[in-house]
């Protein structure tokens, strides 16, 4: 199935824009999983079975299991969800970014060993080094474009000479000519509503966004609603991690990430109707 049909459905079926962000650190963990043989995978699934009936997906950050040489660990979480969530897309957070021969390789990493239904990637090497994700037509690609940390400013917001910001020029680019699958999305930061409109402005309605940046970055939801959703008040993918995840650390840490994660999937939907109200009063 096509990543943008598999996130359609998983935002209708369970009515959620939320991405649950799986970035296990292993010092954060519960007392009762610290210590587990295979604590990644247990501390992860727990938290997928907590969380899965409010969310749209899931986006594990590969850094967090390579570090712990957990990568088996990461390939059985992946293949836990496709089990018991078939419905709900992986993406696979890795911002890989290299020549050809090698993205090859990054590719079959993410699509082949993780069974990913898409891939974050990084745009500065270009689009030889995007292509072999494309290669990949059912797979998603989301291209980095207006991140979320401060430091993103220093290349994202440089001007081209005739004025347009760096972050722009790469939403126009991926819209009008990185797109040939239809399946490419771009990661904007929620901590920059006023760029994550500019970008869905470029973009128009169909080509999803990734927003990290709500919860421990400090993202206003309702800013971000109304800065990325589409026509349809869909569109994103609104990642929260260490809040989710880190909820409690006591014995009620299951709960507590299903409490958060229900909020958040809620808040996200009160800010959605909001912006469905804008055209009714715009009528009247
Ligand atoms: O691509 C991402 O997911 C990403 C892009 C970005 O601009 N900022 C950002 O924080 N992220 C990821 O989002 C996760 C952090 O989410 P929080 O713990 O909710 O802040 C990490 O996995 C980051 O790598």
């Amino acid at each position: 199935m096509k990543f943008t049909d598999k996130l359609n459905h998983a935002w209708q079926t369970n009515n959620s824009l939320l991405m649950i962000g799986l970035d296990p650190d292993v010092n954060r963990f519960p007392e009762e999983v610290k210590n587990n043989k295979h604590a990644i995978y247990d501390f992860c699934v727990n938290i997928i079975d907590a969380t899965a009936p409010y969310a749209c997906g899931f986006k594990p950050q590969i850094a967090y299991f390579a570090s712990e040489s957990a990568e088996d660990q990461l390939a059985g979480i992946c293949q836990y969800i496709n089990k018991n969530y078939p419905h709900l897309p992986i993406v696979l957070d890795s911002k890989r970014g290299d020549i050809g021969t090698t993205a090859e390789h990054y590719a079959k990493e993410a699509f082949l060993r993780y069974k990913a239904d898409a891939v974050t990637v990084n745009p500065y090497m270009g689009l030889d080094s995007i292509e072999p994700y494309l290669a990949w037509d059912d797979k998603g690609v989301i291209i980095l474009c207006r991140t979320s940390n401060l430091g993103g400013s220093d290349l994202q917001f440089a001007k081209l000479e005739d004025g347009t910001p760096l972050y722009l020029y790469v939403a126009r680019l991926v819209a009008e000519k990185w797109n040939p699958t239809g399946q490419c999305g771009l990661v904007v930061g929620a901590t920059f509503p006023e760029e994550i409109a500019k970008v869905r402005q470029v973009i128009g309605d169909d080509m999803p966004l990734l927003i990290p940046g709500i919860g421990a970055q400090g993202g206003d939801i309702l800013n971000t609603v109304l800065a990325g959703c589409n026509s349809k008040t869909t569109g994103v993918l609104i990642n929260s991690s260490r809040a989710i995840l880190y909820a409690s650390a006591g014995t009620d840490w299951r709960e507590a990430a299903t409490k958060v994660a229900s909020s958040t999937r809620d808040a996200i939907n009160e800010a959605r109707h909001s912006l469905s109200l804008v055209p009714a009063l715009a009528q009247t």
